[in-house]
Formats: C-alpha cells, structure tokens, sequence
C-alpha cells in the first residue's frame, strides 16, 4: 500500500481503521520495563488479539471452540475500589464464573468455591541482596493477596519459587540457596499463615525448601497452609526438569512427597509443580487420590513451552475430572554472571521472558482467559466442585479406564528384560531396504 493509503480503508467512515502497530502497543499495560518491541513481549494475550481483531459473532464461536462453554466474565461487577486499586498498583484483575455450568443437583447443595491465582515478577534487580528482593517480592505479592482476601477468595495459589528470582538457570549456589527455608517454620510459611487466617483462606505457597532435619537439603517444594492460619501439609517437586535453561537439578532432586491430597475446607487440594505437568501419570495420581482442584504452580518461558501451556493442565483437567490452577511467573529476570547450558548457545545473562497467562481449567473442558503475558496479576474464578463428579458419570473416564491392564504393562515396562509389544509386518521386514531409498 502506499504511504497514507490505509489499506484503502480510511474514506469509508463507517468501517474501523484497525490500529496501527504503535498505537497497539501504547495501548499495552505491562510491568515497567518491559520492551514491546520485541516480538516475545509485544502483545499482551491471545485472547486480547483474539478481541481486538474478530468481528463479535465469529469470536464467540472460536472461543466456544477454543475455550468450550463460555464462563462468565464478571470482572466489571468488582467493587470499584478493587479495580481502582489493581490499576494504581498495575496487576491484571480478573473474576470469572463458571458456577452455571455445573448441573444444580437436587440432593446435593451446590459446593462453590472461589479459585485465586496470582503470578508475579521479580522486583529488585538480581544484584540486590537476598534480603532486599525477598521482601520487595513478599510486599508486592502480599498487596495482591489482600486483594484476593478482601474479594472472598477460599483457595489461593501463587506462583513457583514465587519468593525469589528463578536463579536455577545459573548454576550457582550462592546467593540464591540463601533464598532457601524450613516449610514449616520458615518466614514466608509464618507470613502467609496470619494473612490466611485473617481472611479464612487456603494459600498454596511454593517456595525453595531447606530441610534442617535432613542434612540441609534442598527441596522445591508447595507449602499447604489451612484457613485457620494452620500449616496442614507439603509436597515436593516430583519431576526436576534437564532442558533448556532450567538446571535446577544442580540444586535439588525429586521430590520424596508422594503424590498427597490436603482435603481442605475448600474441598481436596493438590499440586503438581511445574514440569510435573508434562508427565499424564503424575496429573493422574493426584486424581486417583481424590483431587477436586490441582495446583501448577510454574516457571516458565516463552520460546520453551509455551505452545504447551494451554493444552497441559487442560487435558489433565478432563482426563482427571478435576479444576487446574496454572500459575506461571511474568517478566525477565537478568542475572549478574552470564551462563551456559550445553546446548551451543552463546553465554547469556537471561532465561527469556516468563509469559504468565494463568487460568483455570474445568473438568467439562472449558477455561477461563489468561492473565496478562506482561504484567502481575490476580485471576479469581468461582467454581462449583460437584462439577468434578457431574464429568465423571457423564463422561465415565475412570470407570472405563483400564488401571488393571496399565499396571500390568507398567510393572513389566520396569523391568529390566522388558521387551517391547511390537507386532511387526513380515512384508515389511523383507522390504526393510525400501525406507532408505
Ligand atoms: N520450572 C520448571 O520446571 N520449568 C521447566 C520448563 C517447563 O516445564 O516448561
């Protein structure tokens, strides 16, 4: 086109000249420093790309597709002074309903429940001293979780590792093992214990774990804690990822926790931390324990997963019948010494940009948007728990799963002298020569 033509749209009053690239970007709420120019960091959400250029009638039916029925978005309906707030202190707020969903039983009462998410950036720069981050981090989190406490939040989450910079990609020990704590005595466990008292709350807390008891250990790890401001229970990362950037196996190893279920006030809690979520028979455990609502609390980046992240914790919510929770960090984190991890790429100083985008999936395969890709945010959504069991007699997973069957073929897998079950094509045998010409 040329210069001032605007795609020939510009004499036609009535239709709307899509915005320019610049005044997209400008329109961007993001957390201070973040560099729209880069493509990574350039838009905000799918979903809001997904608004700003599907014409209404078209848009509702990609999401039906896309996100299955539609929860209701009662974000406007939040006190004005909420609002207020989350824009003074720029997060994302969000409040979402998918309480109509589930199927208004008649022996049952409806069991409703409110899911808070809230994922965040570091604060200080990662020179900063240990102290100075830890708590300009547990400042900002804290505002949030008033937020989710004065909003009537019961069950909140927060993000992995969520006190400190994600410093596993440097490989070095110290400072940041400095970050490391007791999960039942440590100072954010006693922190989050008044603030889940005082608004009769349940927070999922996950942190970097240091276990006194066992020789100092370190361990990644989700502290339960109860609304009565009670520490309930633990559970520790079951799969410790080796890709990428992400050599947080210089630091601590498989978790030793099982795959435990904290029945709750707010109904039966579990988490599955991180890259756990890449592993259906780790998502599956939880749910044959019983699991109403899963937590994933995470770490990740966009150019490593995030083609992933959307479909996960989705499927493990419909394969289980059970709520996800997804919380992922915001934001880049530089670190003071560049790093390498085996893999050809030129020293750095980053992992990349963490995209946030945390939502809830339901068992009927429906989900809320994301949060935003660029900024803190809280995402709140109300459930209603039956729903789990309404997915399971419609859809009938676990009664017509096959557990016997895989048990048996897992305990031969394990074994040393397993042999594959492949059933192969003599034709093919003899025409082996074939696939290399
Ligand atoms: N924190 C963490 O386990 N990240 C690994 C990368 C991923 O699972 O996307």
């Amino acid at each position: 086109h040329k210069e001032g033509d605007d795609y020939g749209l510009s004499t036609n009053s009535d239709i709307t000249r899509p915005s320019q690239p610049h005044e997209k970007q400008s329109k961007l709420k993001t957390n201070p420093g973040v560099d729209t120019s880069n493509p990574m960091t350039s838009f905000s959400s799918v979903d809001d790309v997904l608004a700003e250029y599907l014409p209404e009638k078209e848009l509702e039916q990609v999401r039906r597709v896309l996100y299955g029925k539609s929860c209701q978005d009662l974000t406007k309906t939040l006190p004005e002074k909420e609002l207020t707030e989350s824009e003074t202190k720029n997060y994302d707020l969000k409040y979402f309903s998918m309480v109509d969903n589930a199927i208004q039983e008649q022996l049952r009462p409806r069991r409703v429940v409110k899911i808070g998410v809230i994922q965040n950036a570091i604060v200080k720069p990662t020179n900063a001293s240990v102290q100075d981050q830890y708590l300009a981090i547990r400042d900002r989190v804290t505002e949030m979780i008033h937020a989710a406490g004065r909003l009537g939040v019961n069950v909140l989450g927060l993000q992995e590792a969520w006190t400190m910079p994600f410093a596993f990609c440097t490989r070095e020990r110290y400072p940041w093992v400095e970050f490391a704590e007791e999960a039942e005595t440590g100072r954010t466990t006693q922190h989050l214990k008044k603030l889940a008292k005082q608004y009769n709350m349940v927070i999922v807390s996950s942190i970097l774990e240091r276990d006194g008891a066992h020789s100092d250990t370190i361990w990644n790890t989700a502290v339960v804690i109860g609304n009565n401001g009670n520490y309930i229970g633990k559970h520790r990362k079951n799969h410790i990822p080796r890709v990428g950037d992400f050599n947080e196996a210089t630091y601590y190893l498989e978790g030793n926790t099982g795959h435990p279920v904290f029945d709750t006030a707010f109904g039966k809690i579990a988490v599955n931390i991180c890259y756990g979520r890449h592993h259906p028979l780790n998502w599956l455990m939880f749910g044959l324990n019983g699991a109403e609502i899963v937590f994933n609390p995470s770490a990740t980046v966009g150019a490593l997963s995030e083609p992933m992240w959307g479909v996960e914790a989705r499927n493990a919510a419909i394969a289980n019948s059970y709520f996800v929770a997804s919380i992922n960090r915001v934001g880049t984190e530089t670190f003071p010494n560049a790093f390498t991890s085996g893999d050809g790429k030129e020293a750095h100083h980053d992992f990349g940009h963490f995209y946030g985008s945390s939502y809830i999936s339901a068992p009927d395969a429906s989900r809320t948007p994301g949060l935003s890709r660029l900024r803190d945010g809280l995402l709140i959504t109300q459930v209603d728990l039956n729903m789990c069991r309404q997915v399971r007699d419609t859809w009938m997973f676990q009664t017509t799963a096959r557990y016997n069957m895989y048990a048996q073929s897992l305990t031969k897998y394990v074994k040393h002298n397993f042999k594959p079950q492949v059933v192969t094509d003599s034709q093919h045998l003899n025409q082996q020569e074939a696939i290399s010409h």
